[in-house]
């Protein structure tokens, strides 16, 4: 339970989230004290009197960084938790949230418009491929979601939640492995009996169709870059959407212009994606101070043109694109480079207003 005599809390905020004013100014009546700062140079001295720490992909929370502060909640306005400390968190009796779906939508129209961009750019039958979804969460049922409405196959490989008992059907990863396209929805997860570390490695790579498409919108090191590079450097006929990089903000260069599209970590990026991640914080960090909302999500949402598509999957690129054209967010990013690790930031920070164009929430 929180210190209720606390009059003023002191917040630090990523310089890149928005709404945060709006949202944080004031808490259970009484004003705040923000700071924003860039997320790679958030450091232990910036924290010696806060109490509220609000992140974003890139600052790593941790022993190093806390010890000492009394910071007593951390926020990450992410889907992706892999840069918290989680054991360090609970240790210490910090309370924590993260913003489970928030961009879920985001990245499944993310994932849907490449797959539409290669069929037209190869001259692919969509009605007659099958994409294989690896990892069945928000993200992952988003996109079968949105396939199924399509008309388009899909079979879903999720050992955590088929040992669970989920009750939808599910495939090995050697069935996914001969899928048209493959797309991977896993969280990163270094070690352990469902580690996902270079999940897609060379043996993985070796054993796929020829033609076939791998979109990683997850996170870098889940697809084996080196590999991936060598297999296709060697001959392999095989393309790749890529949003995430292993060692961002390093990008490996020659992946990059192999890649049929590759953006610089912004497959979440709607407009509705960022205002839900930084609500949700909003919500926890009310309830975890016994507030109500006084500020609704549909007060801060924008109002979107939805897509409405004539049935016809021959042209659905053409069609996708006056709502969300992924050819000009691979433009930015090829544009700045041998620029890009230098670059790779202000190409998120400044990233364009998109807003999400299909009705399936
Ligand atoms: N590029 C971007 O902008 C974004 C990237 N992400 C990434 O996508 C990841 C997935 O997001 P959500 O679907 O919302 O997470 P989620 O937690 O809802 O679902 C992840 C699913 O992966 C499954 N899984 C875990 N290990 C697996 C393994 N070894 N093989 C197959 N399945 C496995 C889990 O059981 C779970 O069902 C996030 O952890 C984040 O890293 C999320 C949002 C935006
Ligand atoms: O939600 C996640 O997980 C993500 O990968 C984010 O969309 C990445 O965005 P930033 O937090 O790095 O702005």
């Amino acid at each position: 339970m929180p210190n209720m005599s606390l009059l003023m809390w002191n917040i630090v905020a990523d310089e890149n989230m928005p709404l945060v004013k709006e949202l944080f100014a004031e808490f259970g009546g009484e004003p705040t004290r923000i700071k924003r700062l860039s997320g790679r140079c958030i450091t232990p001295k910036n924290l010696y009197n806060t109490d509220i720490l609000l992140v974003r992909s890139i600052t790593q929370v941790n022993q190093a960084l806390l010890k000492g502060s009394p910071v007593r909640f951390v926020g990450t306005a992410t889907i992706g938790t892999d840069h918290i400390d989680l054991d360090y968190l609970s240790q210490q009796g910090i309370e924590f949230s993260s913003a489970p779906g928030s961009n879920a939508q985001g990245v499944a129209e993310y994932v849907l418009t490449s797959i539409a961009y290669w069929a037209e750019k190869r001259n692919i039958d969509l009605s007659e491929i099958k994409v294989g979804i690896i990892g069945a969460g928000n993200v992952g049922s988003r996109v079968a979601k949105v396939l199924e409405s399509l008309g388009i196959d899909y079979l879903l490989n999720d050992p955590p939640l088929e040992a669970a008992g989920d009750s939808r059907s599910f495939v090995s990863l050697k069935e996914i492995n001969q899928c048209d396209v493959i797309t991977c929805h896993v969280p990163f997860l270094a070690s352990g009996q469902y580690s996902t570390y270079h999940l897609i490695d060379d043996a993985f790579l070796e054993d796929m169709p020829e033609y076939a498409l791998i979109i990683n919108s997850s996170r870098g090191a889940v697809l084996d870059n080196v590999a991936a590079y060598e297999i296709k450097h060697a001959g392999k006929k095989i393309d790749y959407t890529l949003d995430v990089w292993e060692g961002e903000p390093k990008v490996n260069l020659k992946l990059m212009e192999q890649s049929l599209i590759a953006t610089p970590h912004i497959a979440g990026y709607s407009q509705e994606g960022k205002t839900r991640g930084t609500y949700q914080l909003y919500q926890a960090l009310n309830q975890w101070h016994g507030l109500e909302n006084a500020i609704s999500l549909d007060e801060l949402l924008p109002q979107a043109p939805k897509w409405h598509w004539d049935g016809n999957l021959k042209g659905l690129y053409q069609s996708i694109k006056p709502y969300y054209d992924i050819e000009a967010d691979d433009h930015r990013m090829r544009q700045v480079g041998a620029n890009v690790e230098q670059k790779f930031d202000l190409l998120r920070k400044t990233y364009p207003q998109r807003l999400e164009f299909l009705d399936t929430l």
